[in-house]
């Protein structure tokens, strides 16, 4: 780990951003220059865009109160904790330096764990804290929560589907957190039931009594996330509907998580072992 020489940043807890040039990655960086007590050490991001963003960057880092590493690849980490909101491909850029040096990690990159890559953060976490988080928010924890609690009361007659609604510009589709809710409907009511709730992609028409458990995506606009889990039965539908209006609430969450895990023993730990919801 490189010294930190400043005053300012004696004692701060120094984070690498995975993915910062990104809207979440930048989101991150500016909420850690409110932290007094954070500093970032080290942003990773492709060449290509290191260099489009590089008069960004110069003002970033003439704003941060230390000086930070712009890497490509990640040979020894310079800082406490790395966090990743990128692409999966990323992975190998970072994993194998964390690796050599077990570095706590925050990981809310979509669609890791069906990357080849995972492997290796699965490794890692034998040896050092691993928050892979689908989902940051808090009011996303709770839903997962309710859609348990709610698979086990509604008739199996009833059917449940998933929208997920996101910026033009998100690459999955439908996103993790969407698969994710789709899975507990299928293993919660499947529980309940005693029957099996198959999952289907932008589901068509399908007779009344099929269970299967469509998702949906619309990818449009400029806001962040918002994920609905229906159940509709004969008059009457319950929706349940997360909305984040804001990516610095997801950032200012990022910052407290990685707080967290370098108090943690090493594991592969998710957003209900943060939030501590059961
Ligand atoms: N877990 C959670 O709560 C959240 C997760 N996310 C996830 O974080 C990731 C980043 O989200 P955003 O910042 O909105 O995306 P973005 O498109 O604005 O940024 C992507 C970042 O990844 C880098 N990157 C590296 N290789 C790439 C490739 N092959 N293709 C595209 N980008 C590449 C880009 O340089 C950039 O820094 C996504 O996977 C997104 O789904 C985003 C918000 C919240
Ligand atoms: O890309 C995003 O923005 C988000 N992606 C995650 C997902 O698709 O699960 C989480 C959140 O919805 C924001």
């Amino acid at each position: 780990m490189l010294p930190s020489k400043n005053p300012m940043t004696d004692g701060a807890l120094t984070i690498g951003i995975v993915g910062g040039t990104g809207k979440m990655g930048r989101a991150i960086f500016h909420e850690s220059l409110n932290r007094e007590d954070m500093s970032t050490s080290l942003i990773l991001a492709r060449r290509a865009d290191l260099l489009e963003a590089d008069r960004s960057f110069t003002a970033a880092d003439q704003e941060a109160r230390s000086p930070i590493q712009f890497l490509t690849t990640v040979d020894k980490p310079s800082c406490r904790v790395m966090i990743d909101f990128s692409h999966p491909s990323m992975m190998e850029r970072y994993v194998p330096a964390l690796l050599r040096s077990p570095t706590p990690l925050v990981i809310g990159t979509s669609g890791v764990r069906d990357h080849p890559g995972f492997a290796g953060i699965e490794q890692l976490s034998r040896y050092a804290p691993v928050l892979a988080a689908t989902n940051v928010s808090l009011g996303m924890s709770i839903l997962f929560h309710m859609v348990k609690e709610i698979s086990k009361l509604m008739p199996i007659s009833y059917h449940a589907e998933v929208l997920d609604i996101h910026q033009r510009t998100k690459r999955e589709a439908p996103g993790d957190t969407a698969k994710k809710l789709a899975q507990t409907l299928a293993e919660c009511r499947g529980k309940a039931h005693q029957a099996e709730f198959p999952i289907v992609m932008n589901g068509e028409s399908r007779g009344e009594g099929d269970l299967s458990i469509g998702v949906q995506a619309l990818r449009l606009g400029y806001g962040v996330g918002e994920h609905t889990v229906y159940f509709a039965g004969p008059g009457e539908r319950l929706e349940l509907t997360h909305r984040v209006f804001d990516r610095s609430i997801l950032a200012k969450t990022v910052l407290s998580a990685a707080e967290w895990i370098v108090d943690q023993a090493p594991g592969l730990y998710d957003m209900n072992d943060f939030y501590g919801i059961i």
